[in-house]
């Protein structure tokens, strides 16, 4: 047998969470909810029994290929016809494999190691019946308790979600209450939970593959628990909208500051225009563009926080630094104070390295707040939704736009639309957030033209490759674009180069550490850092 390099087992234990990045780029945030319920089955003219079961899960499945991330069975809903129930869900896994539809297993297990093994055995091996992509996982065992199972899960590139705030008013008190010892003491179970979850994706570049479950309905809950989702690097299944009562609203709370990793899990509400399959898919669609409105604006919301390892605090620091944010808001607008620094416009051809640049400096700074542009292209192998890009439609960019959302817009090797928003920049800055803006020749161009209209100071930062033949060999080397699209971005780039003068700083990219130094101290002097 061939033991897996080091490399290869990383790359294998991030898989799940890459899987469902790239399909929540694809899709948005949206994961229908497959719940078989009676009521439903009766409703949708089939029987109250495994087959009917089968029948509406099969036609749910349908109506969330190609709408949705992700769909979650819910297992008990299979169980309760036996052996009959858990054919029918092994039927519909398969039929969701063949389609290339992520599944999510809402078991909502956990135990003691032996049980763990037995989990495992279950959903994760390569020939399980009902193997998933990730399952769900209840620690009331305590959340190390599952470290066994998580790494089963991880070496067989499958994800798990912890129940860390669900979403039914009776888990609050529970999952709020003070731990008494341990690591977490002090904190809230619902942190305690989180923090340990965190654990396992720290490593992991882009999202992890260890998730949690918080219910969109918990609205203000989220302060007293200690956790903040803005933090938290794996994917977020968050069950209750709809049916349960939460909103659009809910999710802009719960969610403030997340950047493309919450996945919200919406069942009944869907299920409830079946049978027809058209009825179902156009529920669907507008259902997830709802959810993905309301957490584009979530992330617009969010704001800076240095936190722990975690990045979440006790509930009484959270209360601290709300009040802190608090007053310094209404100091801003009572004593009308300009931003601290400016903003930092960061510009060079494409394939000079700007990104990796970017990035090296953000890993040892990381209160550098990065704005998300949004983008009419398509996204790339491994980009995420609010991460990378705000991925829109023609028709979503223009309504924005329409409205004056946008810094400035730009059309790019006449090929796509890129756009900055607006709201989160300024208030990035009025915050004294160390404020970073990546962008092309035109886009910049753009921001000069109107920065003063908006009331914007700019700093402007050009990276320049160390010659243009090493350009070309790192643009060709990325691999990610046609050989026509790339000569089409080399000839972009010798007018960008031509436009060096226009900036107020030059970088060279000559080595990756030190252009991400550099970049620092523009940027540490622009803020008094
Ligand atoms: O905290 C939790 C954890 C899991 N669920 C499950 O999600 C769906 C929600 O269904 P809707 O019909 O959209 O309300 C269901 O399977 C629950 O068991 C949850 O609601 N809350």
């Amino acid at each position: 047998m061939v033991t897996p390099s080091s490399e290869e087992l990383n790359a294998q234990r991030s898989d799940f969470g890459l899987r469902l990045s790239n399909s929540m780029a694809k899709y948005g945030p949206l994961c229908v909810g497959i719940d078989p319920h009676r009521k439903l089955l009766a409703d949708w003219g089939y029987n109250v029994d495994a087959e009917g079961a089968e029948l509406f899960s099969m036609r749910m499945l349908q109506a969330a290929s190609g709408c949705a991330a992700a769909v979650k069975f819910q297992t008990p809903m299979f169980e309760r016809y036996g052996s009959k129930g858990f054919e029918a869900l092994e039927r519909v896994l398969y039929a969701a494999r063949q389609m290339g539809v992520i599944t999510i297993v809402d078991c909502l297990h956990g135990g003691l190691p032996t049980t763990i093994s037995a989990i495992a055995d279950a959903y994760f091996k390569p020939n399980s019946p009902m193997l998933a992509d990730a399952i769900t996982l209840l620690p009331y065992y305590g959340a190390r308790s599952l470290n066994g199972l998580i790494s089963e899960a991880l070496d067989n590139g499958r994800g798990v979600f912890v129940a860390s705030l669900t979403s039914n008013p009776e888990g609050m008190s529970l999952q709020t209450a003070i731990r008494q010892s341990g690591d977490y003491q002090g904190h809230t179970v619902a942190y305690g939970i989180a923090a340990t979850a965190q654990k396992h994706n720290v490593d992991i570049e882009g999202m992890g593959s260890v998730g949690l479950i918080i219910g969109a309905t918990i609205g203000q809950w989220i302060q007293d628990s200690g956790v903040d989702p803005s933090q938290f690097t794996g994917p977020i299944l968050s069950p209750g909208y709809g049916w349960q009562g939460a909103e659009a609203k809910d999710l802009k709370t719960v969610f403030k500051g997340t950047r493309g990793n919450v996945l919200v899990t919406v069942s009944r509400f869907i299920a409830s225009h079946g049978p027809d399959i058209s009825a179902l898919k156009q529920a669907t669609e507008s259902i997830a563009l709802d959810v993905r409105q309301a957490l584009y604006e979530a992330m617009n919301e969010g704001e800076n926080k240095e936190k722990d390892g975690m990045g979440t605090n006790t509930a009484n620091e959270n209360a601290s630094a709300n009040s802190e944010t608090a007053a310094v808001d209404s100091a801003n607008v009572a004593q009308g104070d300009k931003p601290k620094g400016r903003l930092v416009v960061l510009t060079g051809p494409a394939g000079v390295g700007k990104g990796t640049v970017e990035n090296a400096m953000r890993k040892k700074h990381p209160g550098v707040w990065l704005s998300v542009s949004a983008t009419t292209r398509k996204p790339r192998p491994g980009e995420v939704n609010g991460v990378n890009y705000w991925f829109l439609t023609d028709q979503e960019f223009s309504a924005k736009e329409n409205k004056g959302e946008f810094l400035e817009t730009a059309l790019v090797h006449g090929l796509a639309r890129y756009g900055t928003p607006l709201k989160p920049v300024q208030e990035h800055l009025a915050e004294g957030v160390p404020t970073l803006l990546e962008i092309d020749l035109q886009g910049a161009r753009r921001i000069k033209e109107r920065a003063a209209e908006l009331g914007v100071d700019v700093v402007y930062v050009f990276i320049a490759p160390p010659s243009f033949d090493e350009l070309v060999r790192r643009l060709k080397g990325r691999g990610t674009e046609s050989e026509a699209e790339v000569n089409k971005r080399l000839e972009t780039a010798k007018v960008e180069l031509a436009a060096e003068n226009e900036f107020d700083v030059t970088i060279v990219n000559d080595n990756v550490d030190r252009a991400a130094d550099e970049l620092w101290s523009v940027i540490a002097r622009e803020y008094g850092l």
